[in-house]
């Protein structure tokens, strides 16, 4: 069935364990991490047009026009299939940016996605992937939209099945530099490599908090307060900080909380993201 008009999730990610292998000669961090999804994210809205334009209509603070990565990514989708159709995009967002949950990479994500589906271009999920990789290392698991053991710098994806836990997630008011946190002298780049899988528990390290914390108070401060009721982590450079429940009345309660004085939300882990599940039901 052909479509004029879609609109599809952009979700959120964690890094339930982020290691940091060493750096290569690029200067770009050669890790291991496991990355879940959450119900929780922004929508995208695309409507086809009858000239060739790719037009973002909603603003961003901070971000122009065409540095927007899901400008990049419907600009370098069209380029690269050689199709001749435009696009009209608005975007309800809800994720923070900086906040290590993904939302640029994700959005590109759902970009590539749904364009791929209205200008029926028939691209296979590799070669979508593999054009994500250009526009941030962490967009090819929002193509795949799996839970994942991610290697290499975050591109070499094996599945995996983590408990699908509640989580809270606390969202300091502060944006850190993905950039800044990888040059950081102090940063530790020699862990060992993990080499069975699944993933064994208790490996939930994240080798970016000790760097992250030093630098913004506002972390250390959801750190310690979080870590009161569950083990408080730190997902990807951060800035939020999240902790697992069994319940969603249990999440809610310590969000009730900590929600007094610091920003959060509650949402479910998910193994497969909500993005997915949406494309999985239109075809
Ligand atoms: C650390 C993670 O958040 C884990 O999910 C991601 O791998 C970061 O992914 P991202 O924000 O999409 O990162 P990119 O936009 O590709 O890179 C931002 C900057 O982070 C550094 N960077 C990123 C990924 C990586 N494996 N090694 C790095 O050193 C590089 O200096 C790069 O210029
Ligand atoms: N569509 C977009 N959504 C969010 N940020 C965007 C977008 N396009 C470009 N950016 C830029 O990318 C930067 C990083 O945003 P993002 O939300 O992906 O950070 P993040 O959650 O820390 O990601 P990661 O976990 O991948 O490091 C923003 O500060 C912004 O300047």
């Amino acid at each position: 069935m052909s479509l004029e008009k879609l609109t599809l999730p952009s979700p959120a990610k964690l890094n339930l364990m982020l290691h940091i292998l060493g750096r290569r000669e690029d200067g770009y961090h050669e890790l291991q991490t496991l990355f879940q999804f959450l119900d929780y994210g922004d929508e995208i809205t695309f409507a086809l047009r009858d000239d060739a334009e790719i037009r973002l209509h909603t603003e961003f603070d901070g971000v122009p026009h065409d540095s927007n990565l899901i400008v990049k990514a419907a600009k370098k989708l069209q380029e690269q299939s050689g199709c001749t159709q435009g696009i009209d995009i608005w975007i309800d967002k809800i994720l923070p940016m900086g906040g290590g949950i993904g939302g640029g990479s994700s959005n590109a994500a759902t970009t590539l996605l749904g364009l791929n589906h209205l200008w029926q271009l028939g691209w296979d999920e590799d070669r979508l992937a593999a054009l994500g990789l250009t526009l941030g290392a962490d967009v090819p698991v929002f193509v795949r939209g799996h839970a994942a053991f991610a290697e290499g710098v975050g591109e070499k994806l094996t599945p995996e099945y983590p408990e699908e836990p509640w989580y809270l997630v606390l969202v300091p008011q502060v944006s850190v530099s993905t950039a800044e946190i990888f040059s950081d002298p102090l940063l530790t780049r020699d862990t060992p490599p993990i080499k069975v899988r699944p993933v064994p528990k208790g490996n939930s390290r994240n080798d970016c908090l000790p760097v992250v914390a030093r630098r913004y108070p506002e972390v250390r401060n959801a750190l310690n307060l979080l870590g009161k009721f569950t083990e408080a982590k730190l997902t990807g450079t951060g800035s939020c900080v999240f902790g697992g429940f069994p319940s969603k009345a249990e999440a809610d309660k310590v969000s009730a909380l900590l929600t007094e004085t610091l920003t959060g939300f509650v949402a479910k882990g998910s193994n497969v993201s909500m993005l997915h599940r949406k494309l999985q039901g239109l075809l």
